[in-house]
This record gives structure tokens, sequence and C-alpha cells, in this order.
């Protein structure tokens, strides 16, 4: 059956069957309800969770793109469950999302963050290969590790040519710090995984695209500490920042806030990641970089427009003092490292797919902290006038 919809090439658009593995996480979240509001494809959602896509769950309302029947869920850890490889058998393309993704726990639990970004990754990779399925996998910008340019003396107007800091997908190297450093235990097993996707593809024909996302951000991702999540757990950067808001505390900049990074809206990157599933003759045997090279900030700046939108968003004035500096080693502890810079080049994504990204960081934000206030605000305001037990 033709769905009516075709692909970059103007060929019609078949609707096929895909494995989400990671599928009840922010990007999966997202993708799923892209997948179910705008396309025919269903998907067997393999997650350990499934709050972030409840909705999807229940039972929709009729018309074309009704989703009753389109989307499964599966809960399963892909560690330990023979269930796996017949989820891979069934479907046209598998996409692989799982993993442990949050700095805070690089460092501190070294041996989950390689098992689960790597050894984890294993069998989603053979099942694909062996039964000859497509593979999406999810690494990350993080991969790049540092810029070239942050070797340089502070002075150098080297620091301001762009060969010294766009990360290119088949140019740029892969620098990390050193083994003590067990920040880089994420990207080394990116990298690694991304190497033998690679390998099988030139050696054994597998139909892969990976794809490195660069601070994707929106609604749903990770969780608030002590509302949604453990109190003493420590999300990436949107959610921290969220919470302090929420919580009118200061938000806490690492080591200066003097790290840069470039934000992008994540309904942006789920039309990047829809273009690939539908045009597998221009995406497959692809990395492509996913990202807003027009959004960079420095964590400093980040926080300042935080808290200038959160203040529009809730109507509340922002604290007496907005943000206070803490030590990486504070913050995160022993062995936390950070990417100085992260700029994408877009050349491939644009030249295979024609995408860009639209949102600017400002606009973003605003439909972010918006969502984050109707949200939290009244579960945060009752959790601190809960009285403390004594
Ligand atoms: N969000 C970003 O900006 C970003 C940036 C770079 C890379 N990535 C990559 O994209 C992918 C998705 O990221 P996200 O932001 O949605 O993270 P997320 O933590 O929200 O989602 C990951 C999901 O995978 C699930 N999962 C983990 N291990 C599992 C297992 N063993 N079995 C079954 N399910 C398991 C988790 O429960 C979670 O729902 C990850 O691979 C991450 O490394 C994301
Ligand atoms: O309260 C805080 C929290 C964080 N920072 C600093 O912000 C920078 C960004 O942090 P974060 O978004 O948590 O994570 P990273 O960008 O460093 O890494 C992610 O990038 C992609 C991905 O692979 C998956 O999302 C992940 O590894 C950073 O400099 C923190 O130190 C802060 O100042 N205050």
């Amino acid at each position: 059956m033709a769905s009516g919809r075709v692909d970059l090439d103007g060929n019609p658009i078949k609707p096929i069957t895909i494995c989400m593995i990671g599928a009840g996480g922010f990007i999966g979240s997202h993708l799923c309800e892209k997948l179910m509001n705008e396309t025919p494809h269903r998907v067997l959602a393999v997650d350990v969770y499934n709050d972030k896509i409840k909705q999807l769950l229940e039972p929709s309302g009729s018309g074309e793109l009704s989703w009753a029947d389109r989307i499964q869920f599966h809960r399963l850890n892909i560690k330990n469950d023979s269930r796996l490889e017949g989820l891979i058998k069934m479907a046209d393309l598998t996409i692989n999302l799982a993993a442990i993704c949050t700095p805070a726990d690089y460092n501190t639990r070294p041996l989950d963050t390689i098992y689960s970004n790597f050894i984890d990754a294993l069998p989603v990779v053979k099942y694909c290969s062996e039964n000859s399925k497509r593979l999406i996998h999810f690494s990350t910008c993080e991969v790049y590790g540092k810029t070239i340019g942050c070797f340089l003396p502070k002075d150098s107007p080297l620091r301001q040519d762009p060969a010294y800091y766009v990360l290119k997908e088949d140019a740029s190297p892969c620098i990390f710090g050193p083994i003590e450093k067990q920040r880089w235990s994420y990207a080394c097993a990116k990298q690694l995984i991304e190497r033998l996707i690679y390998a099988e593809g030139a050696e054994n024909g597998l139909e892969f695209t990976i794809v490195r996302p660069f601070n994707w951000i929106g609604p749903r991702m990770d969780f608030i500490p002590g509302i949604d999540g453990p109190s003493e757990g420590v999300p990436r950067v949107l959610a921290c920042f969220s919470n302090n808001l929420l919580r009118r505390e200061p938000l806490k900049l690492v080591d200066g806030g003097q790290s840069q990074r470039t934000f992008i809206y994540i309904k942006d990157a789920i039309e990047a990641v829809l273009l690939m599933i539908e045009n597998p003759a221009r995406a497959n045997g692809q990395i492509f970089n996913v990202g807003n090279p027009n959004n960079e900030v420095t964590v400093r700046q980040l926080a300042e427009m935080m808290t200038q939108v959160y203040s529009k968003v809730s109507g509340e004035s922002s604290i007496e003092t907005p943000s206070v500096d803490v030590s990486s080693k504070e913050f995160y502890g022993e062995g936390y490292d950070d990417s100085d810079k992260r700029i994408p080049d877009m050349t491939i994504i644009n030249r295979q797919l024609g995408w860009n990204p639209k949102t600017s960081l400002w606009d973003l934000l605003e439909s972010t902290l918006t969502y984050q206030h109707r949200t939290y605000a009244e579960a945060i305001k009752k959790a601190i006038s809960k009285p403390v037990a004594s």
C-alpha cells in the first residue's frame, strides 16, 4: 500500500515497520509522535520505560493517520532479552536510541556507560547485519571530543579560523582526554560502535546510517530532580537550569560556564531523522551531523537567556543572584572533562537530504520553558511547601 507521500526523488513512500529501541526516551518520544501524527509507518517501541509515550499508547481517534494499531510497546531491557532478535526480524528498519547519555554518569559510572553505549549495542548491530535489516544508530557529537583550536595559544588568531573548530564528519579527528578523565568513556564507546557499524557496512554490506546529534533540546528532556526523577540526580543542562529556575535557585555554572554549545530544537532535528527514514538511498552509508550552527552560546550565555525567557513565560521576576560558579569537581566529581566548542558542519546533511534547522535559540527556549513551567511549577510549589520530616 502506498501512502500518497513521496520521497526526495519523487518516489512513493511505502509504509514500513520500525523497531525503535529507546523509544521511551526524550528523542524516541518525539520521533514516535511524529511517525504517528504524520506518517503511516508502524512502530515496535522498545524500552524499559514508557511514561513519555503513554499518550500514544492510549486508543487514538479514527481517521487515516489513526495510530491505534500502528504502535506497540515492548517493555524489555536489551541487555538480556531474547525477544530482541525477533523484533528486529519483524521490522524493516531498526533505530537504536538506547544509551546512558547524561554526562554526570560518564565519570561516576564509567562501566555502565561503556556497557550501555558499546556492549549492549553489539547484538543490535549483529542482528541487523545477519538479517539484512537497515539500521539507524544514534551516536553523538561527543565523538569529536575537543576542537583542534583549543590546543592553540589563547591569543592565536587561528582560533578564529573555522578550519580549527568546525566539526566535519569525514575530516575532523576525534580528540579525547587521558584515560583518567573518565568523562570520555561515553565518547570512546560511541566511537567504537560507530567504527564497528562502519566495518559491518564495508565487509558485510550492512545498510546503516549514523546520527551525531548536537545538543537537541525541548520538552520531555530528562527529568526534574525530586519531581519525576531522583532528588540527587543530575540531568543534562536544560533540565538542570529548568530545575533551578522553577525552584528560584541560582543556576550553577560549571567551571565558569565558558564551554560553548550549539542547541537545536528537537522538532527541527526530528524532521532530519524522518528524512533519513524515508530516503534510504540518500541516507545509507552516511554519518550525519544534526545540529544548528546558528544557535551557538557559552553555557553562561545560555543561563542568562534561560533566566530572561523564564521570567517572560512565568511572569516571575528573576532572583537577585541568578547564577553561581561551581567547580566541575564539586558538580560532577573526579574525572570530569569537557568539550570546548561544538559547531556542526552541515555540508553532508544538506547535500544528501536538503535539510536545514529553522528555530532560533530564543524561540526554542520560549516554547520549551513554557512547557516546563506548565508541567512542573505546581508540583514544585507543593514539594517546597511540604514540611521536612524531623
Ligand atoms: N539528546 C541529545 O541531544 C543527544 C545528543 C547526543 C547523542 N544523543 C544520543 O541519542 C540517543 C537518545 O538520546 P535521548 O536524549 O533521547 O536519551 P534518553 O535517555 O532520553 O533516551 C534513551 C532511552 O533508552 C532507554 N534505554 C537505555 N538503556 C536501555 C536498555 N538496556 N534497554 C532498553 N531501553 C534502554 C532509556 O530507558 C531511555 O528511555 C542516545 O543514544 C544518545 O547517546 C542524544
Ligand atoms: O547545571 C549545569 C549543568 C551543565 N553545565 C554545563 O553545561 C554544558 C552542557 O552540559 P550537558 O547538556 O549536560 O551535556 P554536554 O553537552 O556536555 O554533553 C551532552 O552532549 C550530547 C550528549 O552526547 C547527549 O546529550 C551529552 O553527552 C557542559 O559544559 C556542562 O559542564 C553547567 O554549567 N551547569
